[in-house]
């Protein structure tokens, strides 16, 4: 069996300071960083995913200079931990396998290594590399709405092989109905369940990242993502919070403290949010068209500057079946809408 023991039936891992540096245009304060682990830490919460949001080594032209080293935002996080773990996601061909040495160095226990849904393959090596630092490995498969439910679990079996011990459906686009999401828990789990957890990440573009939490849990998923505030790309993510207020009404354990949970999020997150995030017209076009969360900050610098509508854009990104890291053709999405629309 290669998989860690968990000590609750339900592990929530809360990325609000990973994925909700796409929220925050990647400007974490190390100070923001330290308040939101401690909150996080005191009220249970055993794993905090720390870094730029498209992962280790992310802060580049293309995807948004970080506004602190992430090195050092990893290192402040471990330093305010008294029983949590650290994350942190890495992208193959965004970050390196050095990188991830640097991130242990820095106090990282965890690593999530995220590839787009059909390219496990470009994954093994940074399993391997993962499991001889001593790290914990969960592995994303991103964009999941993107393949079927048995090609998605034949990805999971690529990552398990090659030393995942807990591979994810993750719902980047915040696209996946409850039937959909039930299918693709139901595969990951028939398929490598007997020696990995199964894991989720939602997105709320269609309000729907909580209910298929509680979907998750009752299809054998034993890891589950969420951010306070649901701070995340697109609309956010399952708001840590409510998923541990709810599956506290459920009788699932988590090991949560609810209320302190309710504290950090009212009194720690919300007061530095640069705004809520919410489903408004750009992020629910995201989920319709199955469009890659992280591009919601892009698509309105484009809108801004070309005079487009974003919600267009994004669109047009969906039915182009962009996925995760073509972030530099939204550009290029921006000038054909132009184009079209001035008629040259
Ligand atoms: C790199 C992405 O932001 C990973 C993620 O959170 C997702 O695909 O969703
Ligand atoms: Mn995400």
């Amino acid at each position: 069996m290669n998989r860690p023991e968990l000590r609750h039936d339900v592990r929530i891992i809360d990325t609000t300071l990973r994925d909700g540096s796409h929220a925050m245009a990647h400007r974490f304060t190390e100070d923001e960083v330290r308040q939101t682990v401690r909150a996080l830490d005191r009220a249970g919460i055993e794993v905090i995913e720390v870094a730029h949001g498209d992962g280790i080594g992310g802060s580049s032209f293309n995807y948004g200079f970080s506004a602190t080293d992430e090195m050092t935002l990893i290192a402040a996080a471990r330093d305010e931990t008294k029983q949590a773990r650290i994350a942190v996601l890495l992208v193959p061909g965004i970050g390196t396998v050095e990188d991830l040495r640097r991130a242990r160095d820095a106090g990282a226990d965890m690593v999530r290594v995220a590839t787009h849904c059909t390219e496990a393959d470009v994954s093994p090596q940074h399993f391997a590399a993962a499991r001889e630092l001593g790290m914990e490995t969960v592995g994303f498969l991103m964009m999941a709405h993107r393949t079927s439910p048995e090609e998605l679990a034949k990805q999971a079996r690529i990552m398990v092989d090659a030393g995942c011990q807990c591979p994810y459906v993750t719902d980047s686009a915040g696209a996946l109905l409850m039937h959909e999401a039930k299918a693709r828990f139901e595969a990951l789990v028939a398929e490598v369940g007997d020696e990995a957890w199964v894991g989720y990440h939602g997105h709320q573009n269609l309000s729907l990242g909580v209910a298929n939490s509680v979907i998750a849990h009752e299809a054998g998923v034993r890891s589950i993502d969420g951010s306070l505030c649901a701070l995340g790309a697109g609309a956010g993510n399952s708001p840590t919070e409510v998923l541990a207020a709810v599956f506290d009404r459920l009788g699932v354990s988590t090991g949560l403290d609810v209320s302190a949970l309710l504290d950090a999020a009212e009194e720690v997150v919300r007061p530095y949010l640069p705004r809520w995030p919410k489903m408004d017209r750009n992020a629910i076009v995201q989920g319709w068209a199955g469009v890659y969360s992280s591009f919601l900050l892009h698509a309105e610098r484009a809108a801004e500057r070309y005079k487009v509508p974003a919600h267009e854009i994004l669109r047009r990104c969906g039915e182009l079946g962009f996925v995760g890291g073509q972030e530099d053709m939204i550009i290029d999405v921006a000038l054909g809408l132009v184009a079209e629309r001035d008629g040259s």
